[in-house]
């Protein structure tokens, strides 16, 4: 039981407390129902006004301790999910980047949607299934007490059926497994539909053939949803039916049998129709407990994957590197790989040696293909090399100072993201950002304003002078750009390579571009070229 140890492990609740509440609801229901039997059985004798008192009473009682009870399951199953939510960023954020495009983003979105969802609607259940299964083991001994027939009539019948309920899960769980399986399918088709949403509508034919294959896709995942609540509900009925059965057999058939049940055939049926409602609710949870317990284990399996993609990046404890602004910046004997599905090198880049100084840009060229992004990602910091060294200053950078040297290089990727605040940067002064903003000759249409940018609904062009602009505000000591002007009008490309980028050298930073702009590669300190995993220096 997972679930449960985990519930108790992780619960912030008072747990004394909790199982105090759900044994003392157990026992006010246990009470209501003798209380009414015992009304039923002195409908004529004086005294019911005291048994009315006590009715009240412990209906007040069971009122309280449910409440208290689930709502704090409620409250409980929402703390957890938190928890795991907040746990599962954490890592992602410190996860490699390599590990990180092992695992995907499709089941860390599910983590944090789907099976978060899950636990969240299914904790309240379980919890009310346990509560229930207390309830029942206090009814069973009041039926025990009144009768040891119908103790063993019910106690048969309740066996039976939560056995048989437990097989039919079992024969379930394959499909309720396939069931997942054709809705992750589902939603990946979805987020297709929605992400190219523009090239769809353009391409009538692309339209149709996607919406065909949803549309059957979706029909496997409806027969499979169908199969699977059919089954439940045949069973549900089957249970219903077999408990009015089992009331005949106690009301009808069993007095005829043995003297001594006479006498309390009327109350021992009202405590079984008392079961009802508990064996119903506990039926309802076993289901419960199977889909958190698979919810877990998916976000656990995924926590397990990003404590792994952690523990390769940050393999002993971080260490900063030396703060004195760095002279130069070195590739020695780079290599990295890259595998095919069965195992074969299917590009091998390097190995790469190479010197980028303070007060330098250099430029970096290369075909389609030649491994320049690749090397770029490892001189990032984003990707360990698989052989050889990054060097600060004549000094190979540790994997424990990687955290360190990355926060030293400000970044714009060739498909950057550009989030609308400037997180970390909050310290800046509003003018300082204002003025880079003009700069990038954004200032007409963008401005700097309590602690966000007034739009980032910007041109192509502009957006990515956005980026640019917060890298520059990060003032690192490194800058790299993977093709940046490659999408900015001729006008501001030269100011990006006349203006800018001189700017930048003259600030003593170590500026590397990515570039295929020949038409300014005099303005580069230094000219690397890539072909085919190989780089040299051309100038
Ligand atoms: N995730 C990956 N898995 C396997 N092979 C990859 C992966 N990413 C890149 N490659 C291979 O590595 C080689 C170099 O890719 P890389 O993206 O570094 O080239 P590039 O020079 O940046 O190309 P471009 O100018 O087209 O962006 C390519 O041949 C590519 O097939």
């Amino acid at each position: 039981m997972e679930i449960l140890r985990m519930i108790l492990s992780d619960t912030r609740t008072d747990r004394r407390k909790f199982v105090l509440m759900l044994m003392v609801s157990a026992i006010g229901t246990t009470l209501i129902v003798a209380l009414v039997n015992r009304a039923v059985h002195a409908a004529e004798d004086s005294g019911q006004f005291g048994l009315a008192m006590a009715f009240l009473t412990s209906v007040v009682v069971f009122t309280i301790a449910q409440r208290y009870v689930m709502m704090e399951s409620a409250e409980e199953a929402e703390r957890m999910i938190e928890r795991l939510r907040i746990g599962i960023m954490n890592k992602v954020r410190m996860a490699d980047l390599k590990a990180m495009q092992g695992i995907g983003r499709a089941p860390i979105y599910a983590a944090l949607t789907r099976e978060a969802q899950t636990i969240s609607t299914t904790l309240p259940v379980i919890i009310i299934g346990a509560q229930q299964s207390v309830l029942l083991i206090f009814v069973s001994f009041y039926l025990a007490y009144l009768s040891l027939v119908a103790f063993a009539l019910v106690g048969v019948f309740g066996v039976c059926a939560i056995w048989f309920h437990i097989t039919r899960l079992r024969m379930l769980q394959e499909s309720t497994g396939r069931l997942n399986a054709e809705q992750g399918k589902l939603f990946e088709e979805f987020r297709g539909v929605l992400s190219g949403f523009r090239e769809l509508t353009l391409n009538e034919r692309r339209g149709d053939s996607i919406l065909r294959r949803i549309a059957l896709i979706s029909e496997e995942a409806r027969v499979l949803a169908n199969e699977i609540k059919a089954t439940w509900a045949r069973e549900y009925v089957l249970t219903q039916t077999l408990f009015y059965i089992l009331l005949g057999l106690m009301v009808f058939i069993v007095p005829n049998f043995t003297e001594s049940y006479h006498d309390v055939v009327v109350q021992a049926t009202i405590g079984a129709l008392f079961m009802i409602g508990p064996l119903g609710a506990l039926a309802q949870s076993i289901p419960a407990v199977n889909d958190a317990a698979r919810a877990l284990q998916n976000m656990r399996h995924l926590e397990e994957g990003l404590t792994a993609a952690v523990a390769d990046s940050v393999d002993e404890e971080a260490e900063r590197l030396d703060r004195r602004a760095h002279q130069t910046l070195t590739l020695d004997a780079l290599e990295y790989q890259f595998e095919d599905g069965n195992g074969q090198t299917s590009f091998a880049l390097g190995p790469i040696s190479a010197e980028f100084k303070a007060g330098e840009v250099t430029f970096i060229t290369g075909g389609n293909g030649s491994g320049k992004s690749t090397l770029f990602r490892m001189m990032t910091g984003l990707v360990h090399p698989m052989g050889g060294h990054v060097a600060l200053d004549g000094t190979p950078v540790r994997l424990s100072q990687y955290s360190d040297y990355r926060d030293q290089v400000g970044v714009v990727f060739a498909d950057y993201y550009l989030f609308g605040e400037l997180h970390g940067l909050e310290h800046l002064p509003p003018a300082r950002i204002n003025s880079v903003l003009r700069l990038m000759e954004l200032s007409e249409k963008v401005r700097y304003e309590n602690g966000a940018f007034t739009t980032t609904d910007l041109s192509a062009g502009q957006r990515k002078r956005l980026a640019l602009a917060v890298a520059i505000l990060q003032d690192t000591p490194i800058l790299m750009l993977d093709e940046w002007a490659a999408d900015q009008d001729p006008q501001f490309r030269r100011t990006f390579y006349e203006a800018l980028l001189p700017d930048l050298r003259d600030q003593g930073k170590i500026v590397i571009c990515i570039t295929h702009d020949d038409r300014y590669f005099g303005v580069a300190d230094r000219v690397y070229h890539m072909v085919d995993g190989k780089m040299s220096r051309e100038r």
